[in-house]
């Protein structure tokens, strides 16, 4: 497995350094082993992936990358090793494979990803215009009221692109998320994605170089 990360620590505005060392934390695999049957995908994998930063990972179809994401997410448990700086953090993600409430709105999807506070300052209204409007920048306007169902596989891939991001989080996992778009809109979510991305914990997974160079990119 290839990996790859941001040539500077991605910057964290605002926040003195004391603090950012206390909030952000390595996240250390050792020894990580994970097989299913005899299946060995993941043998011995000791890695470090440093905070405020993005890793790009790039391997072969078929080599691990999804199992990796799936134990950092604790959706799996490794046979041996351990991994570490995960613990207490928040975690989002985004899965080749969505799942969504099909019978849903993309906003009633988008919006269960946070819950509300006994005294929100910001009204259902203007949360309902923020998302709407983080889908417009990600060349979906006008799909806020539409039933998840009845979109496309480029769309829905945008659509959990902007429902990761309205989580609250610490670290982000992106499994291959510009998959089925076409280069335009693939370079108008890439940016959207990167500067999302800034100050922020991401493990990216992709193919593509031309991807890897972009989230790696910093203005
Ligand atoms: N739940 C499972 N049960 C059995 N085998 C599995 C399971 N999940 C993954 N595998 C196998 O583990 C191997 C690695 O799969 P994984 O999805 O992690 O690869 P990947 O590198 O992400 O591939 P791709 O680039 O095609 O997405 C594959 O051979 C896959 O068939």
């Amino acid at each position: 497995m290839r990996v790859s990360k941001t040539e500077k620590p991605n910057e964290v505005k605002g926040i003195p350094t004391q603090e950012r060392q206390v909030l952000q934390q390595d996240i250390v695999l050792m020894h990580v082993s994970k097989s299913y049957g005899d299946h060995h995908v993941i043998q011995d994998l000791s890695q470090t992936f440093s905070c405020g930063q993005i890793t790009c990972l790039m391997a072969p179809s078929g080599s691990g990358k999804t199992t990796l994401l799936r134990l950092l997410m604790g959706l799996e448990v490794p046979d041996s090793g351990s991994i570490a700086g995960l613990e207490g953090r928040k975690k989002s993600a985004v899965f080749q494979d969505q799942i969504f409430g099909e019978d849903l709105s993309v906003y009633a999807n988008i919006r269960i990803m946070r819950k509300r506070k006994l005294f929100e300052s910001e009204s259902e209204k203007q949360e309902y215009e923020r998302i709407k409007a983080e889908l417009e920048k990600v060349g979906l306007p006008g799909c806020v009221d539409q039933k998840v169902k009845e979109l496309s596989f480029g769309m829905r891939q945008r659509v959990a692109l902007v429902r990761a991001f309205y989580a609250d989080w610490d670290v982000l996992f992106l499994d291959e998320p510009f998959r089925g778009l076409d280069q335009s809109t693939r370079e108008l979510v890439m940016e959207y994605t990167r500067r999302k991305c800034i100050g922020k914990q991401v493990l990216f997974i992709t193919h593509e170089e031309e991807e890897k160079e972009a989230m790696e990119r910093y203005s």
